[in-house]
């Protein structure tokens, strides 16, 4: 497995940056390759990496099933998360800096979840979806307490048009007293794309305002889907 090709190639914070502000969303540059895509994708079917498995149907979430790792996670799910946490927490604070929000977030992954610790989210969050013919993820937010990292990475594990069709990951925009703005964020396999998880931010003439984003999946029109969700905060 290489995890590192995927860390390593990022983009530099201000051009990250500034996708997320025109877009909504930045692809990374780099990206896993083919067998490590499996390797992980394989995880899916070893129970004893996760702590439970949501059926999307039961919830109202769309069709499908997800499963939430456990602590400790397999190796290369840490380093995935650490990685890219160490990487984002600058741009966090920029942009908590931007939103005239108090909040700061640590520089390493292990100090931002003491704190998520200490207020009783415990949890851990990474996890895996797995999709079939007709299955879909609904728009929605990933938000599992108040302590919160504003950001989120989703890799494609799977090859679009040949592994599957269709599942497309969406995002959509709202803001006050205007139209949502829909997204397809194009992904090859093993490429990873950095959202918010709930707050946009859109540039004005003189500083941002602030939208609500929600991602989802569209219906996998044919074959299986699979993905590797990293959320950052821990869940209550
Ligand atoms: O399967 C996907 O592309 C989206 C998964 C998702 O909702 C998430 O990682 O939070
Ligand atoms: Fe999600």
């Amino acid at each position: 497995m290489n995890i590192d090709a995927i860390l390593q190639n990022s983009k530099p914070l201000a051009l990250l940056d500034a996708d997320l502000l025109a877009h909504n969303y930045s692809v990374m540059s780099g990206s896993l390759d083919v067998a490590t895509c499996k390797t992980l994708s394989a995880l899916f079917d070893e129970r004893q990496w996760f702590r439970n498995e949501v059926r999307m149907e039961k919830h109202g979430f769309g069709r499908g099933r997800y499963r939430y790792f456990a602590y400790p996670l397999p190796a290369a799910i840490q380093q995935l998360r650490e990685g890219f946490y160490a990487q984002l927490a600058p741009l966090a604070n920029l942009w908590a800096e931007r939103l005239g929000l108090a909040t700061r977030w640590p520089p390493t992954l292990d100090e931002f979840l003491a704190s998520n610790h200490n207020a009783g989210q415990t949890k851990a969050t990474p996890l895996m979806l797995d999709y079939g013919p007709g299955d879909y993820n609904c728009l929605h937010q990933d938000k599992y307490g108040e302590c919160y990292f504003p950001f989120q990475v989703l890799i494609l594990l799977s090859q679009s048009g040949t592994d599957f069709r269709g599942g497309e990951l969406m995002l959509v925009e709202n803001q006050p007293r205007k139209q949502s703005r829909g997204q397809v964020v194009p992904l090859t396999q093993g490429q990873a794309v950095i959202f918010p998880n709930s707050v946009g931010l859109v540039p004005t003439a003189n500083g941002f305002r602030r939208s609500r984003l929600r991602h989802g999946v569209s219906e996998i029109l044919t074959g299986y889907r699979r993905s590797l969700g990293l959320i950052f905060h821990d869940a209550l």
